[in-house]
């Protein structure tokens, strides 16, 4: 179905849905890779891209066809080089197609687990305002839905009932198992000395350091709730795939995560 037409160009409907569906995922992968080393290697991309297509409609066979040929090679080379961004944007369709709708991916993706109940959190919530209390550093990893497989396995499984004077002693300064995250599923503790991805989102304030910066970058590749106690600071905050609530007074805490990992 003819639109319009510019002087030399038709444009029809199919144009216009196809110049819109362009620009729509080009700001979807901007969004995604801006602030990153990733987005100058994006740019670079368009630009020889764009050279490409000049150099095409000029006709100049030669240098057309080497710039094909590197083009054809960039797709794979893109591949590679964003595979982090590629997951994540995955990741994001995936997790914002509700399962509960279609009952038959319910059954097939979804983990049986356990759901979190308020007093298996409590050893999480006394623990918590214990460690703010006296300044010490830790990050304790919930798990909702997502499995965190890969992230137990990088540290030393441990599979032991959960409770408060374990956590405690876990993150005790100068203890073997305090260094990275404590990965807690149904009521137990899975893991201790855990690595987790660190976030490279430009946006974080600076005061976070680290360890901060990992429960965010978890909750980035995962629906878990992780808490963090500042070294420095005492102070609590709560990440999840919904954000970053600092400075949370201990019922507070124990007010969203319940919510959280209740919700579905
Ligand atoms: N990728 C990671 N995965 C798990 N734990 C990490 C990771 N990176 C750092 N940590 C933990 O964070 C600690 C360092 O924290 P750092 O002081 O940099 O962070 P912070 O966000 O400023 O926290 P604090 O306010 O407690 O100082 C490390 O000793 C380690 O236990």
């Amino acid at each position: 179905m003819l639109l319009f037409n510019l002087g030399f160009l038709d444009i029809d409907f199919l144009d216009v849905l196809d110049v819109l569906l362009v620009a729509f995922l080009l700001y979807q992968v901007y969004f995604l890779i801006r602030g990153s080393i990733a987005s100058r290697v994006f740019l670079g991309y368009l630009l020889v891209y764009g050279f490409y297509l000049i150099v095409r409609a000029l006709k100049m066979e030669l240098l057309s066809t080497i710039l094909g040929q590197f083009m054809e090679i960039g797709v794979l080379a893109l591949v590679i080089i964003f595979q982090p961004e590629i997951r994540r944007f995955l990741f994001f369709v995936g997790r914002s197609t509700n399962l509960q709708q279609y009952p038959i991916l319910h059954r097939i993706f979804s983990q049986k687990s356990e759901r979190q109940t308020t007093w298996e959190l409590q050893p999480v919530i006394d623990a918590t305002k214990k460690l703010a209390a006296s300044r010490t550093g830790a990050l304790m990893v919930i798990k909702k839905e997502d499995s965190l497989k890969r992230y137990i396995e990088s540290g030393d499984s441990l599979d032991a009932h959960l409770s408060k004077a374990l956590l405690l002693a876990i993150f005790q300064k100068n203890g073997p198992l305090h260094d990275g995250a404590v990965i807690i599923s149904d009521g137990k503790i899975k893991a201790a000395r855990c690595m987790l991805p660190v976030s490279e989102n430009p946006e974080i304030s600076p005061i976070l350091g680290f360890r901060h910066r990992a429960a965010i970058g978890l909750s980035e590749h995962s629906d878990a709730a992780i808490v963090v106690v500042s070294e420095e600071r005492g102070e609590v905050t709560l990440v999840t795939e919904g954000g970053i609530h600092r400075h949370l007074p201990v019922h507070d805490l124990q007010e969203k995560l319940v919510e959280y990992l209740s919700e579905r």
